[in-house]
């Protein structure tokens, strides 16, 4: 056990502040009902263009996460859920090259609609196990980790 008065280094990879812009993204795991999470594929001209994701999109200021992520589900699958449909999973805090990304991870089991991808993005019902053979962003492997934990 540690003595409280001895000094402890437990993180010794932490660095000081990068300066990057904290950019806050809301990402839904849409669960069907036999258990498999929808996952698109970003549209070309985007940020990481061609991985798998899952579906949201940026928090805009002084809006309530869950009512963004409401918002793009509408904008980019064209179906409707709310709020209270939304339980949250947990969150990934990732360092890209320009941006420091932090993704709230909700999930949801109630919608109306048939998910289809609004800019024509391709959409995919994936098992959990399964999503670790896809090519997500990076910053998507812990929330693959969360998923298995929590569905
Ligand atoms: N939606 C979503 N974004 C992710 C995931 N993983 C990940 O690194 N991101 C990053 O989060 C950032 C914001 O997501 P986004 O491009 O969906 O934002 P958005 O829908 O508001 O698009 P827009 O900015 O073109 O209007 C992007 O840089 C994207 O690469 C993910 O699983 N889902
Ligand atoms: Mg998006």
């Amino acid at each position: 056990m540690n003595d409280a008065h001895q000094a402890v280094n437990l993180c010794p990879g932490d660095e000081p502040p990068s300066g990057l812009p904290i950019v806050l993204v809301s990402a839904v795991a849409l669960v069907d009902a036999d258990g498999r999470v929808l996952v698109a594929q970003r549209p070309e001209g985007k940020h990481l263009a061609g991985l798998w994701e899952f579906p949201g999109g940026k928090v805009e200021p002084g809006e309530p996460p869950e009512l963004a992520l409401v918002r793009e589900l509408k904008e980019e699958l064209g179906i409707d859920t709310a709020a209270s449909c939304l339980a949250p999973c947990g969150f990934v805090s990732h360092a890209y090259e320009k941006f420091h990304l932090v993704m709230l991870i909700f999930a949801c089991r109630k919608w109306n609609g048939r998910p289809v991808g609004q800019q024509g993005q391709p959409l995919r019902w994936v098992r959990v196990p399964d999503l670790f053979k896809l090519d997500m962003p990076p910053a998507d492997r812990p929330v693959l980790g969360l998923l298995q934990a929590l569905l």
